[in-house]
């Protein structure tokens, strides 16, 4: 008698626990939602475990797209801040510019590690560099590398930009012609090999040669780290959702074969230059200095400056200069093949700069002689900014209850949580820039610029932990815009997009798209 009874208890007894373990399940991955439900600020509720970036998690949107609904979403668009569920975590988005001021500016050591992080043990190099460092090493490491992009740095590296730019013409002027003096050619390869024959020459003092060659190492290794299959896609995409089990996962930041490649060539270099006693006053030889200086890293524990966590450096600029450079690069041509009338003005500023110099332009002519080349450049980054937002850790002294938001507001934001800053949306926000998706560089004109309001414009990012590389990129691009115009015009062809639709798989601004173009020889 005693059996059927036990066998019902042990059904029951099953029931019970599928029931607590989903109960436990559904708990778990609604923390965030519950969370926002009791701060009294608008949230948009995700959805169980994806929380708000499901759309994003299965690639079927790029993140710019879904960033810039959730910034319209009528629940939020009239609030200064707003709470959404990265997963399961909670994730305060910041709309309001004064906000952002007060947080990312003002009280900036609270706000200056980002979320997004490896693991220091099991990936050094994809964790010991400016872009995942925390604080204080990220402070300490940034006043090492300051001095390699500053100003004078800059201006010592300008022959060799020079160079590379005008190695790119030869490699256009070797296109064949489609017609008599038209050749046709795609802009986003063009751009990153441009950038990535930039980068090696004037940080590593190495011939990529990418613009000559399409097999160049260089150029393989670099665009694996941007080439988003679902295996890499998932890991970048651990990085930034759930940076907490990274370590558990050993995932590394840059593809296995890369960071070999840049360990190898980084290696040999340094020990070229150690043995031969050569100095080229760049990148590399500032790397030697820390490593003779023994600088270290840390506070506590003090990490020498050495081995990998040299690579690091070298890998960190390779992997955030070129692809930011040559989107914006080659978004600013497609956007001038679109509008004849923006590039027939500025070849005209150019044709003048020809004219007084020659090609022997002087490094000064850029920042001081052409205007509207610089208005050119800051609208394309506003229109198409890299990052869809820029993301920060809060990260409060021991102890602390949270981060007060007054006078503005009287949500407390907690330690740890994530922090994003919408840029994309906010760029394209007519409140703050009217008729925005209309590309027009008299935003940028000098008389207009006091209608730019603060903290609205953010292609570089904003506070202390932005760009390092902004007017390096900048020099990029215009060397490489007054190289091509002074011998080309852009006009369409039958391949050219009309609209763009962004990648999917992409944390950088990438289109689907093929940006095709005609090169029509009209010579200054
Ligand atoms: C037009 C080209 C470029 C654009 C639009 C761009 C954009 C950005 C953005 C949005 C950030 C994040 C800033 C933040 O979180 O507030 C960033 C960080 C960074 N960029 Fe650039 N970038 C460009 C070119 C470069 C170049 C050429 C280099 C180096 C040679 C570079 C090196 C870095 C580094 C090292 C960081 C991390 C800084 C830190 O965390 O301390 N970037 N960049």
């Amino acid at each position: 008698m005693i059996f059927p009874l036990y066998d019902t208890f042990q059904s029951y007894l099953w029931l019970v626990l599928v029931c607590v373990v989903l109960y436990l399940l559904w708990f778990l991955t609604t923390t965030s939602t519950r969370y926002w439900q009791c701060a009294r600020i608008p949230y948009i509720a995700g959805r169980p475990l994806v929380g708000n970036f499901f759309e994003a998690v299965l690639m079927r949107k790029s993140m710019f797209d879904l960033m810039d609904e959730l910034y319209v979403d009528e629940r939020v668009r009239d609030s200064p801040l707003f709470g959404i569920s990265k997963l399961i975590t909670p994730t305060l988005v910041l709309r309001d510019p004064e906000l952002i001021k007060q947080t990312l500016i003002k009280d900036a050591t609270f706000f200056c590690n980002r979320a997004t992080s490896t693991d220091p043990y099991a990936d050094p190099i994809g964790y010991y560099n400016l872009l995942m460092i925390r604080n204080p090493a990220w402070k300490q490491l940034r006043s090492y590398l300051t001095p390699s992009l500053s100003l004078s740095k800059i201006k010592q590296m300008y022959r060799l930009l020079d160079q590379v730019g005008a190695d790119m013409m030869a490699s256009l002027d070797a296109l064949p012609e489609v017609r008599p003096n038209v050749r046709e050619t795609e802009f986003k390869e063009l751009c990153a090999r441009f950038t990535t024959d930039v980068i090696a020459s004037t940080f590593f003092g190495m011939q990529a040669n990418c613009l000559k060659d399409e097999q160049s190492e260089f150029r393989y290794y670099g665009r694996k780290i941007f080439d988003y299959g679902p295996v890499r896609g998932l890991t970048m995409a651990s990085f930034f959702f759930m940076p907490e089990l990274v370590p558990y996962l050993r995932l590394k930041l840059f593809p296995r074969d890369t960071e070999a490649f840049l360990r190898a060539i980084i290696a040999q270099e340094i020990e070229r230059r150690e043995k031969t006693g050569e100095s080229r006053g760049d990148f590399i030889d500032s790397m030697i200095a820390l490593k003779n200086n023994n600088a270290t890293l840390g506070v506590k524990e003090k990490i020498p400056i050495k081995g990998d966590i040299l690579v690091a450096q070298a890998a960190t600029f390779y992997m955030a200069s070129f692809e930011t450079t040559s989107s914006v690069l080659s978004f600013a041509l497609y956007e001038l093949m679109k509008n004849p009338h923006v590039q027939e003005r500025l070849r005209e500023e150019i044709r003048l700069i020809v004219k007084k110099y020659g090609q022997d332009i002087p490094y000064e002519a850029y920042s001081n002689e052409m205007p509207y080349l610089g208005m050119v450049i800051s609208e394309t980054a506003r229109l198409y900014p890299v990052l869809p937002f820029i993301e920060r850790l809060c990260t409060l002294p021991e102890g602390s209850t949270g981060y007060k938001l007054e006078p503005f507001h009287d949500y407390v934001i907690p330690n740890h949580m994530p922090v994003l800053i919408p840029i994309y949306a906010i760029h394209r926000d007519p409140k703050y820039f009217p008729n925005p998706t209309l590309f027009d560089p008299e935003r940028f004109a000098k008389e207009n610029l006091d209608q730019i309001q603060p903290c609205t414009y953010m292609p570089f990012g904003v506070g202390p932990r932005t760009c390092l590389g902004s007017h390096f990129g900048t020099l990029q691009i215009k060397i490489a815009l007054l190289k091509l115009l002074s011998k080309y015009r852009i006009d369409r062809s039958p391949s050219s997009p009309e609209t763009l639709t962004y990648r999917k798989n992409a944390f950088t601004l990438n289109s689907n798209e093929g940006l095709y173009a005609q090169l029509v020889e009209d010579a200054m």
